[in-house]
């Protein structure tokens, strides 16, 4: 089995610099060579060639749009073709507008995929019900085909076809979800675990309910969304948008093991690592944490 490693230096869904660095960050902090110590067969695929798009105004209030969509679909092609390779794919972000052009690119090879997202937020507001504007908010939006009908077309997005149902996606970790996407997940009955559940449940029964939900024969491939937002900010501090009262260390850890114990993980997106957003020990600590996560996701066993 081969874990190909793809960096995704992007900021441009949100408006904090420095998520740019995560891939290299992580890189720095070993997250290869503490994969390949795992005995994993670890290609570094190196990063996506970003371009700014010149004059790429705002449309309505979504930010960015040209060149946010120009760098996904990039990112959904490199996907593609090592999924078609037959290798894992890990994707290192960058901001989680990143997930557009991940799980679409995933899509095109694994149609019959279900999507784990990992995260404080729901981000699935549309361009229309965006608050702030930041396509880091908005990219199942963009995937989601029961939404198709309530999302405008975006400049630069024509190549990005929903490609994912309601059905095939759970949430694990919401503690920070905006009203119009409270409708959203309500409407379409999407599976959310928030962390209110977490507590309720314990991680074990949420993690059961979540991969029974949307994989109940137990064959699909998963996609994980990881936004190192769910976890506590006292845990990855650099990051753009925390919120207090996140998924513990060992929560995170427990989680990679189960969806790495199916056998199934195909593609996992690690976002929202932002370097610049805090002092020099909370930028270590933040990845260290996410690269003891990332471990677990390929096979590291705490029994040894
Ligand atoms: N829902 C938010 C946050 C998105 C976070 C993206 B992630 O998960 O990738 O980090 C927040 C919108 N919120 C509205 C009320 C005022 C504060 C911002 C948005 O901007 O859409
Ligand atoms: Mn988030
Ligand atoms: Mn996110
Ligand atoms: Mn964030």
């Amino acid at each position: 089995e081969t874990l190909g490693v793809i960096g995704f230096p992007f900021s441009k869904g949100q408006p904090r610099n420095g998520t740019e660095h995560g891939p290299n960050v992580l890189r720095e902090a070993g997250i290869i060579t503490s994969l390949q110590s795992l005995g994993v067969n670890v290609i570094d695929h190196g990063d996506i060639e970003i371009e700014v798009v010149p004059r790429d105004e705002p449309m309505k209030n979504v930010r960015n749009p040209r060149t946010v969509a120009a760098a996904n679909k990039k990112l959904s092609d490199a996907v593609a073709k090592l999924v078609k390779m037959n290798q894992s794919v890990l994707a290192l972000g960058g901001d989680h507008c990143m997930a557009i052009g991940s799980i679409h690119g995933h899509a095109q090879v694994e149609p019959n995929l279900v999507v784990v997202w990992v995260d404080a937020h729901a981000d699935v507001n549309t361009p229309l019900t965006s608050v702030s504007g930041n396509i880091h908010g908005m990219p199942l939006s963009f995937l989601l085909k029961e939404l198709e009908e309530f999302v405008p077309k975006v400049p630069g997005f024509e190549w990005c076809k929903p490609c994912l149902s309601v059905r095939d996606l759970v949430y694990i970790g919401l503690r920070d979800v905006d009203p119009a996407e409270r409708l959203i997940i309500e409407k379409f009955g999407i599976h959310a675990y928030s962390m209110q559940e977490v507590d309720k449940y314990g991680i074990k029964e949420v993690v059961e309910r979540a991969l029974n939900q949307v994989d109940p024969s137990g064959v699909r491939p998963i996609h994980v969304s990881f936004d190192v937002d769910a976890m506590d900010p006292t845990l990855t501090p650099a990051t753009g948008t925390p919120v207090s009262g996140g998924l513990s260390l060992r929560e995170s850890f427990y989680l990679a093991e189960e969806i790495s114990n199916t056998g199934r993980l195909s593609v996992l997106d690690i976002a929202e690592v932002n370097p610049l957003l805090s002092t020099e020990d909370k930028r270590k600590l933040t990845v260290i944490n996410t690269t003891d996560v990332s471990t677990k996701f390929y096979g590291y066993r705490r029994q040894g």
